[in-house]
């Protein structure tokens, strides 16, 4: 069974019938190691061709699928055909005409990469494997083709005909005349790598973005990058196939899920009109809200995407709706939820008010803020897009504490029953670091339990990529590994990271301001993060503020001092863990663990 995507479910509803059959016999009757593209923009022009077909052997091949039938066509010659769908003839294209067009876009822009053509020969700088187009007729049958002359506007081995593509057909001579439509001499094989590469220059949307931001510019005339780095088949997949109704995407540590969701808010954004209402973005964490607002405003999205923690975005409501705003005290936070709560309830604040919602981190939200946020989303689109990974949930109002959320999703308005996807690769790490990182999390991890609605919590599977061995210092003061850390961290300086690429992340406040202290008595230039309004992603300087806090954050280098200390004495030692684990995940290449102390996790690192 090849891999179409969108999921079938997702495109189906606009597909022409011949369409849906095709997609539906190809899918079925082509091997597992064939992808299937339906009707996605391609290339730098942003075509849209019907179908798009690769396979590592074969090649790629560029289909075109009309639905006419005998009738329809009037005339036809190689340039153009006079159709009469409704009875008023129009001229168009040429239908192969038109998917040689498009395949010649693609193939010129794989051309610009010198790892996917011939280097040397009578070839070279051509691709370095088959390529082709062709043209679907669900409708006509050969013998109505023959019959109609139409080998004199297109070559009958560049088309698939309707006799030819029946549910009975042998799956082997269904690939044999989409192989057919290939010229003869073409060899070549693409290799992983390569499609990664085909994928990159085919289709910019699935690009993964240099550090900091969620999507590359498109540059069409920049040098083309020597690693291209792409989403992966599931990460792809799932990207292109949300759409309205509810989902939930439950990821490791690192998976994507922040990336799925701007690709997600940036396709809304861009299919939005001047009328639409507004998309929303919501997080629990302060500073991982400033960076994705920071991230919408530099693609120009601001407009249309709202982003908020989801505080802030309680307390825009109460001011909105003329709300009162509960008094200023120690449950300050907790009456600002119920002063919402109340307010929708007594229609005094309206629901609906988005075209789309999307949660990064709901594993740090209340079961009450999801089921007030559901609500927020417009029934119309009825778009809902929750992200989630237990093992990171480190916030005391979370139900979960034993491994598993404690809700059902349907209980808070939540339809993710057969909707949810799991994401298992981490990619941000390095394996060391996510070796290291699960040194303390292991028990939490491997927790097997589901919950009622049948997610389980996922162990991460690395994706591979090496660096160097966390650095695990023991020092007799906390102070002392303040002072260590300066030097690591001016000595990175020196080796080129910047400043802004650097974070230290401490379990408490105390000892957030003591390194604070320590780097600027150094010199260093750092931002502590105190309270909100403190963290600017854009700033070149360390950025040092508690663990827990740095969730959905990422640095290259990391540093985490007070390991030694956790968990605290009455600490609760699974959701130090938890944040131990979110901490540690933050670091993308270098991490440096401080473990003076007496505390257990010490231990567990071998220190
Ligand atoms: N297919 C991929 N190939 C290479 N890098 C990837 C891929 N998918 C994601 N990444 C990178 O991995 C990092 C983590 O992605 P992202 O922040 O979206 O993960 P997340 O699931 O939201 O993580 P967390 O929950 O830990 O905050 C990012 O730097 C992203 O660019």
């Amino acid at each position: 069974m090849a891999t179409l995507i969108p999921a079938f479910s997702a495109c189906v509803s606009r597909m022409t019938s011949g369409e849906k059959r095709l997609a539906e016999r190809l899918e079925k009757k082509l091997d597992d190691d064939y992808l299937l593209w339906y009707d996605v923009p391609v290339g730098p022009t942003n075509a849209h061709p019907d179908f798009v077909v690769l396979h590592p052997r074969r090649g790629l091949l560029i289909l075109e699928v009309k639905d006419w039938k005998p009738a329809t066509i009037a005339q036809a010659d190689k340039q153009a055909w006079v159709i009469a769908p409704d009875g008023l003839p129009k001229t168009v294209l040429n239908p192969l005409e038109q998917a040689r067009q498009y395949a010649h876009q693609v193939v010129d822009a794989l051309k610009r990469d010198p790892q996917l053509t011939q280097p040397d020969g009578p070839h070279a700088g051509n691709l370095a494997f088959p390529w082709s187009y062709g043209v679907v007729l669900p409708n006509i049958t050969r013998q109505q083709f023959k019959a109609a002359e139409l080998q004199h506007a297109i070559e009958p081995h560049r088309v698939l005909c309707k006799d030819e593509m029946l549910e009975s057909a042998d799956p082997e001579d269904i690939q044999s005349r989409l192989w057919d439509m290939f010229p003869y001499l073409m060899r070549g094989v693409l290799s992983l790598p390569m499609i990664d590469r085909v994928r990159w220059i085919m289709f910019p949307q699935v690009r993964v973005p240099a550090q900091g931001t969620l999507f590359d510019d498109n540059d069409l005339d920049a040098e083309l990058p020597g690693i291209m780095r792409v989403m992966d088949l599931q990460q792809e997949q799932l990207a292109r196939s949300l759409g309205d109704g509810h989902r939930v995407i439950h990821g490791v540590a690192g998976s994507g899920k922040t990336m799925i969701l701007g690709y997600r808010a940036e396709h809304l954004a861009r299919a939005s009109s001047a009328s639409s209402k507004p998309i929303l973005i919501l997080c629990f964490n302060e500073p991982l809200g400033v960076k994705l607002a920071s991230v919408m405003h530099a693609k120009g999205l601001s407009d249309q995407v709202h982003v908020r923690h989801f505080h802030k975005w309680c307390h825009e409501q109460i001011r909105a709706f003329g709300q009162t705003l509960p008094a200023q005290g120690a449950h300050f936070f907790d009456d600002l939820v119920e002063a919402v709560i109340r307010g929708v309830e007594r229609n005094q604040i309206p629901g609906g008010q988005y075209q789309a919602v999307l949660i990064d981190e709901g594993h740090d939200f209340a079961p009450e803020w999801l089921k007030l946020v559901v609500q927020m989303v417009d029934p119309a689109s009825n778009s809902l897009l929750v992200l989630f990974d237990d093992a990171q949930s480190i916030y005391e109002h979370h139900t979960a504490r034993n491994g598993s959320h404690k809700f059902s999703f349907k209980s808070l308005g939540i339809q993710a029953q057969g909707r949810t996807t799991i994401l298992k690769i981490n990619y941000r790490n390095t394996q060391q670091i996510l070796q290291t990182a699960s040194l303390v999390a292991a028990d939490l991890l491997t927790a097997d339990d589901k919950d009622e609605d049948g997610i389980p919590l996922v162990k991460p599977v690395s994706c591979g990529r090496e660096g160097e061995a966390p650095l695990i210092i023991r020092l007799p003061t906390l102070r002392d590994e303040a002072q260590a850390i300066a030097d690591h961290l001016a000595n990175a300086h020196k080796e080129g990271h910047a400043w802004g690429d650097m974070a230290v992340l401490c379990p408490d406040r105390k000892t957030r301001d003591l390194c604070a202290h320590v780097l600027h008595q150094r010199g260093l230039p750092l931002e502590n993060r105190v309270s909100t309004g403190d963290f600017d992603p854009a700033s070149n300087k360390i950025k040092v503020m508690t663990m827990k806090v740095s969730k959905g954050l990422e640095f290259p280098v990391v540093a985490l001092p007070g390991v030694g200390h956790m968990p605290a004495p009455g600490e609760d030692e699974k959701e130090a863990a938890r944040v131990f684990y979110v901490a540690a995940t933050r670091a993308t290449h270098r991490l440096l663990i401080g473990v003076g102390g007496e505390g257990g996790f010490g231990r567990r690192l071998g220190a």
